[in-house]
């Protein structure tokens, strides 16, 4: 339903992979923007430890050193418009319902393209607009900042992963007749750009060093209710990291692929 390219590590502004030749006059701004976007994930980890009260503030972003290899990755994305699948439903899924696997997700999308939804709390999905009322004049929308996995498993579920998907339409809350948010449209080829941040590999996500995180063990079992990936389990973040993708690689074979995660 979607295709995507994952742009790993650069070094001094050159892929660690091979990229593809309509990308390689680019490079060297791709791996500028990969920079920022590490740069504002670690800014936003120093607000959540200067907001769980954690001592340091700095121990999230301590654990983000851009200069460590880490599972954090830059991923273009391209859906086909629903004409260029036969098949397309209009409550078709274009990315299936899933959460994000590492710390903080920066998401890109492109005024007008509707398609992203997120799980409520009482089991719905919910609009989740490009531009949310007050942004509409903005140059550019807002990047939409998700949580984790791994950071609700660090945190005790105090900081919660979404569950997300992105479909072509569908009822549900914040939508008009076409099951759309004013404004968005799905008939359209639809582009963004996610930049999924993780801790270095290296990192053993012990006890975060915050009052508030360690109070919140005891509604551990309902923070994570229906999210089995961000109980307490392992002790890295590469040990993290490589669950969810054993996890993954196993449900998609289960389901004959039909599922999609990150
Ligand atoms: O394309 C989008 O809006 C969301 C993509 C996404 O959630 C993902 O790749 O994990
Ligand atoms: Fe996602």
């Amino acid at each position: 339903m979607h295709r995507g390219f994952n742009f790993g590590a650069f070094t001094d502004g050159k892929a660690t992979q091979p990229i593809p030749n309509s990308v390689e006059p680019h490079e060297a701004d791709l791996a500028t923007f990969r920079d920022s976007c590490h740069k504002l994930c670690r800014k936003l980890l120093l607000l959540f430890g200067i907001g769980l009260a954690v001592d340091p503030p700095s121990f999230f972003t301590e654990a983000h050193s851009p200069d460590k290899a880490s599972g954090s990755i830059l991923r273009f994305l391209y859906y086909p418009p629903p004409n260029a699948i036969p098949s397309a439903q209009e409550v078709d899924v274009r990315a299936g319902a899933h959460s994000d696997y590492g710390s903080v997700t920066l998401l890109f999308r492109l005024k007008g393209q509707a398609g992203l939804e997120i799980l409520t709390p009482t089991d719905g999905w919910a609009a989740v607009p490009v531009c949310p009322p007050g942004t509409e004049k903005d140059p550019l929308p807002p990047i939409l900042v998700n949580i984790g996995d791994l950071l609700s498993y660090w945190t005790n579920g105090l900081l919660r992963s979404t569950v997300h998907r992105v479909t072509f339409a569908s009822s549900g809350a914040n939508k008009n007749a076409a099951g759309l948010t004013d404004g968005e449209s799905t008939a359209d080829p639809r582009y963004s750009i996610v930049y999924f941040c993780h801790p270095a590999n290296d990192t053993p996500l012990t006890a975060v060093p915050s009052e508030c995180v360690h109070n919140s063990r005891s509604g551990l079992a309902t923070a994570n209710a229906g999210n089995p990936y961000a109980e307490r389990k392992v002790l890295t973040a590469e040990e993290h990291l490589k669950m969810r993708l054993q996890a993954t690689y196993l449900e998609m074979y289960n389901n004959d692929g039909h599922e999609q995660k990150e």
